[in-house]
Protein backbone atom coordinates (compact mmCIF):
# COMPACT_ATOMS: atom_id res chain seq x y z
CA UNK A 1 0.00 0.00 0.00
CA UNK A 2 1.00 3.52 -0.83
CA UNK A 3 2.10 5.80 1.84
CA UNK A 4 0.59 9.44 1.30
CA UNK A 5 2.11 12.51 1.64
CA UNK A 6 0.46 14.65 3.98
CA UNK A 7 0.82 18.65 2.83
CA UNK A 8 -0.45 21.31 5.12
CA UNK A 9 -3.48 22.98 3.71
CA UNK A 10 -3.53 25.71 6.48
CA UNK A 11 -2.54 27.27 9.66
CA UNK A 12 -4.23 27.01 12.94
CA UNK A 13 -4.21 26.76 16.77
CA UNK A 14 -5.97 24.00 18.17
CA UNK A 15 -5.99 21.78 14.85
CA UNK A 16 -3.96 20.15 12.13
CA UNK A 17 -5.43 20.65 8.25
CA UNK A 18 -3.44 18.71 5.87
CA UNK A 19 -4.70 17.73 2.17
CA UNK A 20 -3.43 14.91 0.20
CA UNK A 21 -4.99 12.74 -3.25
CA UNK A 22 -8.26 14.31 -2.57
CA UNK A 23 -8.28 13.62 0.58
CA UNK A 24 -8.78 16.20 3.81
CA UNK A 25 -7.35 15.29 7.44
CA UNK A 26 -8.79 17.45 9.95
CA UNK A 27 -6.74 16.44 13.02
CA UNK A 28 -7.97 17.90 16.75
CA UNK A 29 -4.47 18.51 18.10
CA UNK A 30 -4.46 19.18 22.14
CA UNK A 31 -3.08 15.64 23.47
CA UNK A 32 -2.40 17.13 26.56
CA UNK A 33 -5.97 17.37 27.31
CA UNK A 34 -7.17 14.10 25.26
CA UNK A 35 -7.81 16.37 22.44
CA UNK A 36 -10.85 17.94 24.36
CA UNK A 37 -12.04 20.64 22.52
CA UNK A 38 -12.58 24.32 23.27
CA UNK A 39 -14.22 27.06 21.55
CA UNK A 40 -11.52 28.15 19.45
CA UNK A 41 -10.88 23.94 18.41
CA UNK A 42 -14.24 24.33 17.00
CA UNK A 43 -14.37 27.33 15.18
CA UNK A 44 -10.82 26.11 13.44
CA UNK A 45 -12.56 22.87 12.77
CA UNK A 46 -15.39 24.36 11.17
CA UNK A 47 -13.34 26.77 8.96
CA UNK A 48 -10.93 23.90 7.97
CA UNK A 49 -14.32 21.49 7.14
CA UNK A 50 -15.83 24.38 5.47
CA UNK A 51 -12.77 24.77 3.40
CA UNK A 52 -12.85 21.05 2.74
CA UNK A 53 -16.26 21.35 0.95
CA UNK A 54 -15.23 23.97 -1.10
CA UNK A 55 -12.07 22.68 -2.19
CA UNK A 56 -12.64 20.85 -5.61
CA UNK A 57 -9.87 18.59 -5.43
CA UNK A 58 -11.25 17.20 -1.74
CA UNK A 59 -13.66 13.91 -2.04
CA UNK A 60 -13.01 12.65 1.43
CA UNK A 61 -12.61 14.09 4.95
CA UNK A 62 -10.76 12.72 7.60
CA UNK A 63 -11.63 13.84 11.65
CA UNK A 64 -8.97 12.38 14.21
CA UNK A 65 -7.24 13.64 17.35
CA UNK A 66 -3.43 13.90 17.66
CA UNK A 67 -2.16 11.08 19.13
CA UNK A 68 -2.51 7.20 20.10
CA UNK A 69 -4.57 8.34 23.30
CA UNK A 70 -7.52 10.11 22.59
CA UNK A 71 -9.75 11.02 19.58
CA UNK A 72 -11.00 13.44 21.58
CA UNK A 73 -12.45 13.56 24.64
CA UNK A 74 -15.22 16.48 24.54
CA UNK A 75 -15.75 19.58 25.83
CA UNK A 76 -12.94 21.30 27.35
CA UNK A 77 -14.32 20.58 31.05
CA UNK A 78 -11.54 23.64 32.34
CA UNK A 79 -13.20 26.41 29.96
CA UNK A 80 -17.02 25.24 30.99
CA UNK A 81 -19.14 28.13 32.22
CA UNK A 82 -22.55 28.10 33.77
CA UNK A 83 -24.14 28.30 29.72
CA UNK A 84 -21.65 26.56 27.83
CA UNK A 85 -17.90 26.80 26.92
CA UNK A 86 -15.97 29.87 27.16
CA UNK A 87 -12.45 30.69 25.21
CA UNK A 88 -10.66 30.59 28.37
CA UNK A 89 -10.81 32.10 31.95
CA UNK A 90 -7.87 34.46 31.25
CA UNK A 91 -8.18 35.79 27.89
CA UNK A 92 -12.31 35.92 27.29
CA UNK A 93 -11.96 38.49 24.21
CA UNK A 94 -9.89 36.14 22.32
CA UNK A 95 -11.82 34.19 19.78
CA UNK A 96 -13.73 36.60 17.44
CA UNK A 97 -17.47 35.36 17.84
CA UNK A 98 -18.39 35.90 21.06
CA UNK A 99 -16.76 33.05 22.82
CA UNK A 100 -16.41 35.53 25.74
CA UNK A 101 -20.18 34.40 25.91
CA UNK A 102 -20.73 30.79 26.52
CA UNK A 103 -22.69 28.66 24.12
CA UNK A 104 -21.98 25.23 22.66
CA UNK A 105 -20.21 25.59 19.24
CA UNK A 106 -20.00 22.52 18.58
CA UNK A 107 -23.66 22.54 17.82
CA UNK A 108 -23.17 24.03 14.41
CA UNK A 109 -19.99 21.98 14.14
CA UNK A 110 -22.47 18.55 14.08
CA UNK A 111 -25.06 20.21 11.65
CA UNK A 112 -21.79 21.16 9.26
CA UNK A 113 -20.95 17.44 9.25
CA UNK A 114 -24.33 16.06 8.35
CA UNK A 115 -24.51 19.00 5.84
CA UNK A 116 -21.49 17.72 4.41
CA UNK A 117 -22.30 16.80 0.08
CA UNK A 118 -18.49 14.94 1.05
CA UNK A 119 -18.55 11.59 3.24
CA UNK A 120 -16.33 12.44 7.21
CA UNK A 121 -14.72 9.68 8.09
CA UNK A 122 -13.57 9.33 11.65
CA UNK A 123 -9.97 7.65 12.64
CA UNK A 124 -10.50 6.86 16.29
CA UNK A 125 -7.23 6.40 18.32
CA UNK A 126 -7.85 6.38 22.20
CA UNK A 127 -10.67 7.80 23.36
CA UNK A 128 -13.70 8.79 22.04
CA UNK A 129 -15.66 10.30 25.17
CA UNK A 130 -18.61 12.62 25.90
CA UNK A 131 -18.44 15.30 23.04
CA UNK A 132 -15.80 13.61 21.20
CA UNK A 133 -18.25 10.20 21.24
CA UNK A 134 -20.73 12.30 20.44
CA UNK A 135 -18.35 13.95 16.99
CA UNK A 136 -17.52 10.26 15.96
CA UNK A 137 -21.50 9.55 16.06
CA UNK A 138 -21.83 11.99 13.46
CA UNK A 139 -19.03 11.25 11.14
CA UNK A 140 -20.57 9.48 8.42
CA UNK A 141 -18.21 6.24 9.25
CA UNK A 142 -15.53 5.16 11.74
CA UNK A 143 -12.50 3.16 11.56
CA UNK A 144 -11.30 2.71 15.01
CA UNK A 145 -7.74 1.27 16.48
CA UNK A 146 -7.83 -2.09 18.80
CA UNK A 147 -7.05 0.52 21.43
CA UNK A 148 -10.23 2.80 20.83
CA UNK A 149 -12.21 3.83 24.16
CA UNK A 150 -16.05 4.81 23.31
CA UNK A 151 -18.36 6.40 25.82
CA UNK A 152 -20.62 9.00 26.99
CA UNK A 153 -19.86 10.47 30.46
CA UNK A 154 -22.70 13.10 30.66
CA UNK A 155 -24.64 12.46 33.48
CA UNK A 156 -21.20 11.87 35.46
CA UNK A 157 -20.21 15.41 34.80
CA UNK A 158 -23.32 17.20 34.61
CA UNK A 159 -23.91 17.00 31.10
CA UNK A 160 -26.15 15.60 28.72
CA UNK A 161 -26.30 15.77 24.25
CA UNK A 162 -29.87 14.85 23.47
CA UNK A 163 -29.31 16.19 19.98
CA UNK A 164 -27.86 13.81 17.61
CA UNK A 165 -26.12 12.32 20.48
CA UNK A 166 -29.45 11.15 21.56
CA UNK A 167 -31.31 10.54 18.14
CA UNK A 168 -28.18 9.31 15.77
CA UNK A 169 -26.77 6.85 18.14
CA UNK A 170 -30.02 5.52 18.86
CA UNK A 171 -30.21 5.02 14.95
CA UNK A 172 -26.50 3.39 14.87
CA UNK A 173 -27.08 0.47 18.25
CA UNK A 174 -31.05 0.61 18.53
CA UNK A 175 -32.38 2.74 21.38
CA UNK A 176 -32.17 0.33 24.37
CA UNK A 177 -28.20 0.34 23.75
CA UNK A 178 -27.92 4.35 23.33
CA UNK A 179 -29.97 4.43 26.56
CA UNK A 180 -27.32 2.14 28.23
CA UNK A 181 -24.62 3.96 27.17
CA UNK A 182 -25.70 7.20 28.35
CA UNK A 183 -27.33 6.45 31.63
CA UNK A 184 -24.47 3.82 32.85
CA UNK A 185 -21.38 5.98 31.52
CA UNK A 186 -19.33 2.70 30.76
CA UNK A 187 -16.58 2.75 28.55
CA UNK A 188 -16.33 -0.33 25.14
CA UNK A 189 -14.16 -1.56 23.74
CA UNK A 190 -13.66 -1.05 20.04
CA UNK A 191 -14.57 -5.00 19.60
CA UNK A 192 -17.76 -4.15 21.80
CA UNK A 193 -18.72 -0.98 19.52
CA UNK A 194 -18.01 -3.04 16.48
CA UNK A 195 -20.48 -5.63 17.68
CA UNK A 196 -22.96 -2.63 18.33
CA UNK A 197 -22.26 -1.00 15.24
CA UNK A 198 -21.23 1.50 16.39
CA UNK A 199 -17.76 1.72 13.68
CA UNK A 200 -17.19 0.24 10.35
CA UNK A 201 -14.00 -1.72 11.46
CA UNK A 202 -11.37 -2.61 13.90
CA UNK A 203 -7.35 -2.16 12.90
CA UNK A 204 -4.48 -2.72 14.88
CA UNK A 205 -3.37 0.88 16.33
CA UNK A 206 -0.16 0.70 14.07
CA UNK A 207 -2.61 0.48 11.08
CA UNK A 208 -4.82 3.20 12.00
CA UNK A 209 -4.02 5.66 9.36
CA UNK A 210 -3.52 2.98 6.26
CA UNK A 211 -6.95 1.42 6.49
CA UNK A 212 -8.59 4.54 6.61
CA UNK A 213 -6.69 6.46 3.70
CA UNK A 214 -7.33 2.32 2.05
CA UNK A 215 -11.35 3.49 2.45
CA UNK A 216 -11.05 7.06 1.47
CA UNK A 217 -8.93 6.00 -1.50
CA UNK A 218 -11.83 3.56 -2.27
CA UNK A 219 -14.78 6.44 -2.21
CA UNK A 220 -12.64 8.67 -4.26
CA UNK A 221 -13.17 6.02 -6.96
CA UNK A 222 -17.09 6.22 -6.36
CA UNK A 223 -18.98 8.70 -8.26
CA UNK A 224 -19.55 11.61 -6.06
CA UNK A 225 -22.73 12.70 -7.11
CA UNK A 226 -23.74 9.66 -5.83
CA UNK A 227 -22.40 9.59 -2.83
CA UNK A 228 -23.38 13.34 -2.19
CA UNK A 229 -27.07 12.35 -2.81
CA UNK A 230 -26.68 8.73 -1.01
CA UNK A 231 -25.72 10.81 2.05
CA UNK A 232 -28.81 12.92 1.68
CA UNK A 233 -31.18 10.53 1.20
CA UNK A 234 -29.76 8.49 4.54
CA UNK A 235 -30.18 11.85 6.46
CA UNK A 236 -33.51 12.99 5.26
CA UNK A 237 -36.12 11.42 6.66
CA UNK A 238 -33.61 11.70 9.95
CA UNK A 239 -32.98 15.57 9.60
CA UNK A 240 -37.00 16.41 8.99
CA UNK A 241 -37.43 18.95 6.92
CA UNK A 242 -33.58 20.06 6.68
CA UNK A 243 -33.02 16.42 5.36
CA UNK A 244 -35.70 16.99 2.94
CA UNK A 245 -34.46 20.26 1.81
CA UNK A 246 -31.05 19.14 1.15
CA UNK A 247 -32.14 16.24 -0.83
CA UNK A 248 -34.86 18.33 -2.91
CA UNK A 249 -32.13 20.99 -3.38
CA UNK A 250 -29.79 18.38 -4.78
CA UNK A 251 -32.71 17.19 -7.19
CA UNK A 252 -33.03 20.73 -8.21
CA UNK A 253 -29.10 20.80 -9.23
CA UNK A 254 -29.56 18.17 -11.16
CA UNK A 255 -33.05 19.64 -12.79
CA UNK A 256 -31.02 22.55 -13.28
CA UNK A 257 -28.67 20.15 -16.20
CA UNK A 258 -31.30 19.44 -17.75
CA UNK A 259 -32.80 20.14 -21.23
CA UNK A 260 -36.39 20.89 -19.83
CA UNK A 261 -35.31 23.32 -17.20
CA UNK A 262 -32.96 24.94 -19.63
CA UNK A 263 -36.04 25.62 -21.85
CA UNK A 264 -37.75 28.21 -18.55
CA UNK A 265 -34.69 29.50 -18.19
CA UNK A 266 -33.71 30.57 -21.92
CA UNK A 267 -37.74 31.27 -22.59
CA UNK A 268 -37.27 33.91 -19.55
CA UNK A 269 -33.67 35.69 -20.89
CA UNK A 270 -35.33 35.71 -24.75
CA UNK A 271 -38.66 37.34 -23.84
CA UNK A 272 -40.91 34.29 -24.88
CA UNK A 273 -43.38 32.11 -23.55
CA UNK A 274 -41.48 28.75 -22.98
CA UNK A 275 -42.36 25.18 -24.67
CA UNK A 276 -42.37 22.96 -22.36
CA UNK A 277 -44.15 20.23 -24.91
CA UNK A 278 -41.16 19.34 -26.20
CA UNK A 279 -40.63 17.23 -23.23
CA UNK A 280 -42.35 14.06 -22.43
CA UNK A 281 -44.86 14.08 -19.39
CA UNK A 282 -43.10 10.74 -17.86
CA UNK A 283 -45.28 8.10 -16.21
C1 LIG B 1 -10.76 11.07 28.54
C2 LIG B 1 -10.41 10.39 29.85
C3 LIG B 1 -11.24 9.12 30.03
C4 LIG B 1 -8.91 10.02 29.75
O1 LIG B 1 -8.44 9.46 30.95
P1 LIG B 1 -6.86 9.28 31.16
O2 LIG B 1 -6.71 8.60 32.49
O3 LIG B 1 -6.26 8.63 29.98
O4 LIG B 1 -6.25 10.74 31.21
P2 LIG B 1 -6.43 11.88 32.32
O5 LIG B 1 -7.79 11.85 32.90
O6 LIG B 1 -5.28 11.81 33.25
O7 LIG B 1 -6.33 13.17 31.38
C5 LIG B 1 -5.08 13.66 30.91
C6 LIG B 1 -5.13 15.17 30.98
O8 LIG B 1 -6.15 15.62 30.10
C7 LIG B 1 -7.09 16.43 30.80
N1 LIG B 1 -8.41 16.22 30.23
C8 LIG B 1 -8.95 15.07 29.81
N2 LIG B 1 -10.19 15.28 29.34
C9 LIG B 1 -10.44 16.60 29.44
C10 LIG B 1 -11.56 17.42 29.13
N3 LIG B 1 -12.68 16.94 28.55
N4 LIG B 1 -11.47 18.74 29.40
C11 LIG B 1 -10.33 19.25 29.95
N5 LIG B 1 -9.24 18.52 30.26
C12 LIG B 1 -9.29 17.21 30.03
C13 LIG B 1 -7.00 15.92 32.25
O9 LIG B 1 -7.49 16.86 33.15
C14 LIG B 1 -5.49 15.68 32.37
O10 LIG B 1 -4.81 16.90 32.52
P3 LIG B 1 -4.21 17.30 33.97
O11 LIG B 1 -3.45 18.57 33.71
O12 LIG B 1 -5.40 17.49 34.86
O13 LIG B 1 -3.35 16.16 34.40
C15 LIG B 1 -10.60 11.31 31.05
O14 LIG B 1 -9.64 12.33 31.01
C16 LIG B 1 -11.95 11.93 31.11
O15 LIG B 1 -12.91 11.30 31.53
N6 LIG B 1 -12.05 13.22 30.72
C17 LIG B 1 -13.22 14.05 30.91
C18 LIG B 1 -14.23 13.79 29.86
C19 LIG B 1 -15.31 14.81 29.97
O16 LIG B 1 -15.79 15.15 31.03
N7 LIG B 1 -15.72 15.39 28.81
C20 LIG B 1 -16.69 16.42 28.73
C21 LIG B 1 -18.11 15.83 28.66
S1 LIG B 1 -19.36 17.04 28.33
C22 LIG B 1 -19.12 17.36 26.65
O17 LIG B 1 -18.20 16.91 26.07
C23 LIG B 1 -20.09 18.21 25.92
C24 LIG B 1 -19.60 19.23 25.12
C25 LIG B 1 -20.46 20.01 24.41
O18 LIG B 1 -19.98 21.03 23.66
C26 LIG B 1 -21.85 19.80 24.44
C27 LIG B 1 -22.74 20.58 23.70
C28 LIG B 1 -24.10 20.34 23.77
C29 LIG B 1 -24.58 19.32 24.56
C30 LIG B 1 -23.73 18.54 25.28
C31 LIG B 1 -22.35 18.77 25.24
C32 LIG B 1 -21.43 17.98 25.99
O19 LIG B 1 -21.89 16.98 26.78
Amino acid sequence: MKNIAWEIAGEFEDIKYEKAEGIAKITINRPEVRNAFRPLTVIEMMRALEDAREDHETGVIILTGEGPDAFCSGGDQKVRGDAGYLDSPDAPQRTPGGASVGRFHVTDLHVQIRRCPKPVVAMVAGYAVGGGHVLHVVCDLTIAADNAKFGQVGPRVGSFDGGFGASVLTQLVGPKRAKEIWFLCRMYSSDEAYEMGLVNKVVPLAELETETVTWCREMLERSPFALRLLKASFHAHEDGFAGIQQLAHDANLLFYGSEEAREGRDAFKEKRSPDFSQFPRRP
